[in-house]
């Protein structure tokens, strides 16, 4: 008899899982809201403007990166492509918003002749950073906070500007409470294998497997910092979904899981709230905590440590400025925490892609990211939450950071990020696989709440569950 397998959530994560899978006979994705991408979701407005509600631009690097490209590629959408080149605006200049100022950061001040000058808001050149990193000796502790592992190895400066406000800006995250061996791996086993991040760095840490592509070569020959597709990021989830329905691939929208549990027979019985579905091995691409709740009560032990792994709220605003221009050009800018905790930072997307700006003539588009880490506190609770309070703290944010005063359009999103705390490494890669590999479970987690929050990271994390599945079956 062949293998029903069942892939809960039609995320990215679930997605790249189905079309891992897509070879194999008797898969069905269940999705609990009425369409599938998950935060890859895009408003597309008649005049061809783009709005993103999750992620807007995807960085080319790294093996996870390349394998992202690989996908696009053998789904056909090369020529959908919009890349963001090594010289442009976008990839040079990203901003910190300090004392009531825009300081920019181009990547020389960490790399190249720029360390050697002192460039505001530092108050020392970031030479000192890096003599301190090279001679700091190794940590002995097996997880640290990433604030408590930058101030000890480059000093306390660069830890509450820039590193507090780098984890704002990918985790909407506080960087006193987020792990560094689990939100930054590679930087974390740098300095254990050589000590030294810089030299760890410097010296890499093996070859990752080939993933070339026509797209990787050019992000690499032509320097991408990140790239998107014309019409959004949706686009990526839309052209899976037509390969799989393709492929025969049993989709469905609408079905929210509502209970999990073994029957007799050793397969999954899964809950829906108009039905039920039987299958042999279950893949949960949906967050840890949602997880949690759709466990039997034999199965506590696990859900209580997926329940520990928490998430953030974030308000997105989206704006658009018919006619405007900015007084500045670049990625967009991070707020620290101590200049104003609720406020994480804007993008400038109109200047990433104004491919996306639609037909309606000259604007700007912004995204204005509030709360994460401090959302109750900023603003409550956000099931409860006013839109007009965020939208509110939205367009003030823009009139003092970049005097724009004019009106703009708008649309308000409220989105979740997994919070890698202290331990995440020991959760996810310890006591959970371990409780699955001794129950003898046949579950397969993915996504967002365990081995990475990017676009990539999911793509990838779901491709690997995919072959190990497969191999177990062969
Ligand atoms: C505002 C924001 C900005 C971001 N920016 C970037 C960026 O610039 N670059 C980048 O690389 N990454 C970015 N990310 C991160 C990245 O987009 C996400 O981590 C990733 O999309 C998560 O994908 P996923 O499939 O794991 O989860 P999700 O997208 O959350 O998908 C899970 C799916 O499961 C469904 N589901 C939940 N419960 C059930 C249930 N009981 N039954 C059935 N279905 C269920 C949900 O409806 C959803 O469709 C951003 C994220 C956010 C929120
Ligand atoms: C202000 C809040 C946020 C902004 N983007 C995100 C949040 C929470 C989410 C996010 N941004 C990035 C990633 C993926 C990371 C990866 O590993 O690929 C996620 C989940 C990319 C990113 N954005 C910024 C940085 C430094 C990075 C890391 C990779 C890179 O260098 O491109 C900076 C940044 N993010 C935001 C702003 C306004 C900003 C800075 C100018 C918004």
């Amino acid at each position: 008899m062949q293998r029903t397998v069942a892939v809960i959530g039609g995320g990215i994560s679930g997605l790249t899982a189905c079309y891992q899978l897509a070879r194999s006979p008797n898969i069905i994705l269940l999705e609990g809201s009425g369409r599938l991408g998950g935060w890859l979701h895009s408003t597309r407005t008649e005049d061809g403007a783009v709005f993103e509600h999750g992620p807007r631009g995807i960085r080319p690097a790294g093996t996870v990166g390349k394998n992202t490209l690989l996908m696009v590629s053998e789904l056909g959408l090369d020529a959908d492509v919009l890349p963001v080149p090594g010289d442009h605006p976008a990839s040079k200049n990203r901003y910190l918003y300090v004392s009531g100022a825009l300081h920019r950061l181009n990547p020389s001040v960490f790399v190249g002749s720029g360390v050697l000058r002192t460039v505001s808001p530092f108050t020392r050149p970031l030479f000192w950073s890096g003599l301190h990193e090279l001679a700091a000796p190794r940590g002995t502790q097996p997880d640290e906070t990433i604030h408590s592992f930058v101030s000890r190895r480059f000093g306390k400066e660069l830890a509450d500007i820039a590193i507090d406000s780098l984890c704002r800006g990918v985790f909407a995250g506080d960087c006193r409470a987020l792990s560094m061996r689990s939100c930054f791996p590679a930087l974390f086993e740098a300095e254990q294998r050589q000590r030294s991040v810089i030299l760890g760095m410097a010296l890499g840490g093996g070859k990752g497997p080939a993933l070339d592509s026509v797209l990787s070569r050019r992000a690499r020959d032509e320097r991408w910092s990140q790239w998107s597709l014309r019409g959004g990021m949706e686009t990526l989830p839309e052209a899976l979904q037509d390969f799989l329905r393709r492929r025969g691939v049993e989709m469905h929208c609408h079905a929210r899981l509502q209970r999990l549990e073994r029957t007799a027979a050793e397969c999954w019985q899964i809950t829906l709230e108009d039905g039920s579905v039987r299958a042999d091995h279950v893949i949960s691409a949906i967050p840890a905590r949602a997880l949690a709740v759709l466990l039997p009560g034999w199965a506590e032990p696990l859900a209580q440590e997926l329940r520990s792994i928490e998430a953030v709220s974030v308000g997105v605003v989206n704006l658009q400025y018919n006619g405007a221009t900015l007084p500045i050009t670049g990625f967009g800018h991070l707020v620290p925490s101590f200049e104003d905790s609720s406020l994480l930072g804007i993008i400038y997307d109109s200047v990433a892609f104004p491919e996306q700006n639609g037909t309606g003539g000259p604007s700007v588009r912004l995204t204005v990211m509030l709360g994460g880490a401090w959302f109750e506190q900023g603003f409550g609770d956000p099931d409860m939450v006013p839109q007009a309070m965020l939208l509110s703290r939205a367009k003030e944010a823009v009139r003092a950071h970049l005097g724009m005063m004019a009106e703009p359009s708008h649309t308000i999103i409220k989105a979740c990020i997994p919070q890698y705390t202290l331990g995440h490494w020991q959760r996810t890669g310890k006591t959970i696989s371990r409780y699955l590999e001794q129950e003898g479970l046949p579950l397969s987690l993915i996504g967002a709440s365990y081995q990475g929050v990017s676009v990539n990271d999911c793509i990838y994390s779901a491709k690997t569950a995919v072959t190990r599945l497969l191999d177990q079956a062969h």
